[in-house]
């Protein structure tokens, strides 16, 4: 049976215990199950049994028989585990089959402390310790191995004197001890108690049970308080020297990130009882324990942010890796994901959200800080545990190595992506006691998308499956991608939930900047430059990391300038005065002065021209317009499909869109033929490389030519990666740089606005 190790011979692993497999009690043969039933003709083995329990109703399955191994209702039973070397103890509750028709059993489980891992987890915990649980599986009776037997701590020292098994001892690996019982997620515990005197088997079943749910708690979940809100009264603070260490595949949270008292709390942020939920500072993977967080009353201010000067600290907080304070403008993107999270945590079932928008709209930021907030309501008591586990695309080099990051954040265990997914299918489609729901984060799917769409099919797919509890957030930046790789047939059926966030515009970009310089001492910057870089860069794309990275660069200018005001008049104060403030009877030379070291429009015009006039940029402007075209349909061909990597072939496909709708929609074709053509008549080269040619009947353009060496040149130069030496309709063609850059290039290029409906 898949799911099930099938190697009785095996020597298995117990939590604590290392013990010899149970080949003595079911034997090597490989005998069928069959029942046994109420009304059974008496046996030697069932007579004694049939008399005692006098409940049993004719005709009810009461036990199952495999060779001469039987087992009863309300036996304490050995399981094989399929992935893990654990064996599980569950006592068998009820007989029935399962869902693939295979003869099962459901079974009450037992755990041991190993398996615990909240960090409320006991630490007096003895060998062989075991609680009971009240978590039931389905399991099938080709799992069991053999009987356990549960007693009282007095009664296993009573028989094992030493407190341990002897290594010779038949009981070896079957014997344990339980004196408590637990709910394992909440992490509650009974009181101490006698095994002997509260179960003796069947019968003491359903008292057990309601000893559990009286004495455990069954649930965390609290409902939010009314006025909990995204926002909050703290601050983040991303030690810039801790920046850019990343793991492949992994997101990693800058090294030292703290926690700092906010300096102006906004009138909207309402204090809450609550703690903050913090984001981790080694959010690494998540390996079966918390995310950690430090405590609020460890996080320290740095010495450098007490001394830091009014520039230094807008430049850290306008940081696009600094964990922002609050997401202002994602309050309902925020409580949609949260709320589907929450829920699908509780219920311990699986899901699919599947979240899209441009570039910069802060869908990873919303996602971590849904996350931060979940594991803080974890701690907090009112939330059930879950493994947190970020994935992304960019950061692998293949994207197999995301079955390997998954079945490492679940298990601890790092294998190979092809076992790791003979792993997860296993685990995934078949019950296991106690399985904690695990939430990925599948950023920047569209790079983990492979040809035959594997991976990003079975990550959506698993949510979906009874036993999973898998919780997918898949992030891209196109909203069809599903559809576009998977065929519409298998998306809806798939059922994702999905999520779009919208591109910012000019207010919410002003917004989000001002609230990143909040508490930022002196006044530094002009609010009229914060508006002029918001409009600036709403006008193109409503991408916040630009805006920031903006107002970041043009504060990096005020500061210069403050410093060289510094250095020609040592008189001049180290904070600026506010432009408003000055005296009515200063020179305009003075003016000058004071002026410069605050952020004003004039400083951000000067970043947005730095920006776009730096080598890469300014390279991409000299390029021959062969060049141009074949970038232009390049980024084209990756908006509409939403995947990083085309081929040759479909790059000159676009182009042929791109270049009909030209004409189709009367562009400036003049310009382009013009240009083609040098004017020297049909199909001429003008010496850029590219030749274009008018198809006979239909007049329109259909063959561009010359593209090959412009391929070739783009590759050499680094802009493009190219598979092969030459270029082949089936080579494979990716950007190697950011395909806003080349937007930002040639958006204001006469010829390419022309033909390029995304410039
Ligand atoms: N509403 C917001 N408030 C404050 N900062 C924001 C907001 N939205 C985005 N940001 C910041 O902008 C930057 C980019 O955001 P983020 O990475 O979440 O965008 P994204 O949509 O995931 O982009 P991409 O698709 O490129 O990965 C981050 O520094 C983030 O903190």
């Amino acid at each position: 049976m898949p799911g099930v190790v099938d190697g009785r011979s095996r020597k298995r692993h117990l939590p604590g215990v290392l013990r010899e497999d149970s080949d003595d009690e079911l034997g090597t043969e490989d005998l069928p199950w069959e029942w046994i039933y109420a009304n059974e003709p008496d046996t030697e083995e069932n007579n004694g049994r049939k008399r005692k329990r006098a409940t049993w109703q004719d005709g009810q399955i009461i036990g199952a028989r495999n060779g001469n191994f039987e087992c009863y209702l309300g036996d304490t039973m050995l399981l094989k585990a399929d992935s893990s070397n654990e064996a599980w103890v569950g006592i068998i509750c009820e007989f029935q089959e399962d869902e693939e028709g295979e003869m099962a059993a459901n079974f009450m489980w037992f755990s041991s402390p190993n398996e615990i891992r909240s960090a409320k987890k006991r630490t007096d915990y003895v060998e062989n310790e075991l609680y009971i649980t009240t978590s039931f599986d389905v399991n099938a009776l080709s799992t069991i191995n053999g009987k356990a037997h549960v007693m009282s701590q007095q009664a296993f020292m009573n028989e094992f004197p030493t407190g341990k098994v002897p290594r010779k001892s038949k009981e070896y690996g079957k014997v344990f001890v339980c004196r408590r019982g637990c709910n394992t997620r909440t992490c509650t515990y009974t009181e101490e108690f006698i095994w002997e005197d509260i179960y003796h088997g069947r019968e003491d079943l359903e008292a057990l049970q309601e000893r559990l749910q009286k004495e455990t708690k069954a649930t965390r979940k609290k409902k939010p308080a009314k006025d909990e809100s995204p926002e909050r009264d703290y601050k983040f603070e991303a030690d810039p020297e801790a920046d850019g260490e990343y793991a492949p595949g992994v997101y990693r949270t800058p090294k030292k990130a703290r926690i700092r008292d906010a300096v102006t709390p906004s009138s909207r942020h309402k204090k809450t009882g609550n703690k903050p939920a913090t984001p981790s500072s080694h959010r690494r993977i998540v390996v079966k324990k918390h995310l950690e967080f430090t405590p609020l009353a460890t996080r320290v201010l740095s010495p450098m942010h007490v001394h830091a000067s009014p520039y230094q600290v807008a430049r850290t907080q306008l940081h696009v890796a600094s964990v922002p304070t609050s997401l202002p403008c994602r309050e309902s993107e925020f409580s949609l994901v949260y709320s589907h999270l929450e829920a699908a945590i509780t219920d311990g079932s699986g899901t699919c959200i599947y979240i899209s928008g441009t570039p910069g709209t802060g869908k990873t930021a919303t996602v971590r800080e849904v996350v931060s907030h979940l594991d803080a309501a974890v701690r907090a008591d009112e939330l059930d545990d879950f493994i947190f586990v970020e994935i992304n695309g960019m950061k692998i080099t293949d994207p197999h190595q995301s079955y390997a990051l998954l079945w490492e954040a679940l298990k601890g265990q790092r294998v190979s992506p092809a076992q790791a997914l003979d792993l997860l299918e296993r685990e995934f489609s078949h019950p296991s006691p106690r399985r904690v729901p695990c939430v990925v984060l599948m950023d920047e799917l569209d790079q983990l998308v492979t040809k035959n769409q594997g991976v990003m099919y079975n990550f959506f797919n698993w949510p979906g499956l009874r036993h999973s509890r898998l919780i997918v957030l898949a992030v891209a930046n196109t909203m069809d991608l599903p559809e576009r790789t998977l065929s519409n047939k298998i998306s809806s059926r798939l059922g994702l939930t999905r999520i779009t966030f919208p591109g910012y515009n000019h207010e919410q970009l002003m917004r989000i900047v001002q609230s990143r310089l909040e508490g930022v001492p002196g006044d530094i910057v002009d609010p009229d430059a914060i508006q002029f870089a918001a409009r600036k860069v709403a006008a193109v794309s409503g991408d916040a990391r630009r805006a920031l990275d903006i107002c970041r660069r043009a504060v990096e200018l005020a500061e210069a300038d403050a410093k060289v005001n510094d250095l020609s008049d040592d008189a001049t104060p180290n904070t600026p005065t506010k432009t408003p403030a000055r005296k009515k009877d200063e020179s305009p030379q003075k003016k000058k002065k004071s002026s410069s070291g605050r952020v004003t429009i004039e400083t951000v015009r000067r970043a947005i021209n730095e920006a776009t006039s730096n080598p890469l940029q300014q390279y991409l402007r000299s390029l021959p317009f062969a060049s141009k075209l074949l970038l232009t349909a390049l980024c084209l061909r990756i908006q509409r499909t939403g995947l990083a990597e085309s081929t040759f072939g479909d790059v000159l496909e676009e182009m042929q869109r791109m270049l009909k709708l030209t004409v189709n929609e009367s562009r400036p074709l003049k310009l382009l033929e013009k240009r083609a053509t040098g004017q020297k008549g049909e199909g001429a080269d003008d010496g850029t490389g590219l030749m274009i040619t008018k198809g006979k009947q239909t007049g329109q353009l259909i063959r561009p030519a010359g593209l090959g060496s412009a391929a070739v040149d783009l590759t050499g130069a680094g802009i493009i990666n190219l598979e092969g030496q030459r270029p082949e309709r089936p080579s494979k063609m990716r950007l190697a740089v950011g395909d806003e850059e080349v937007r930002l290039a040639f958006r204001d290029d006469p010829e390419i606005k022309g033909v390029g409906v995304m410039l």
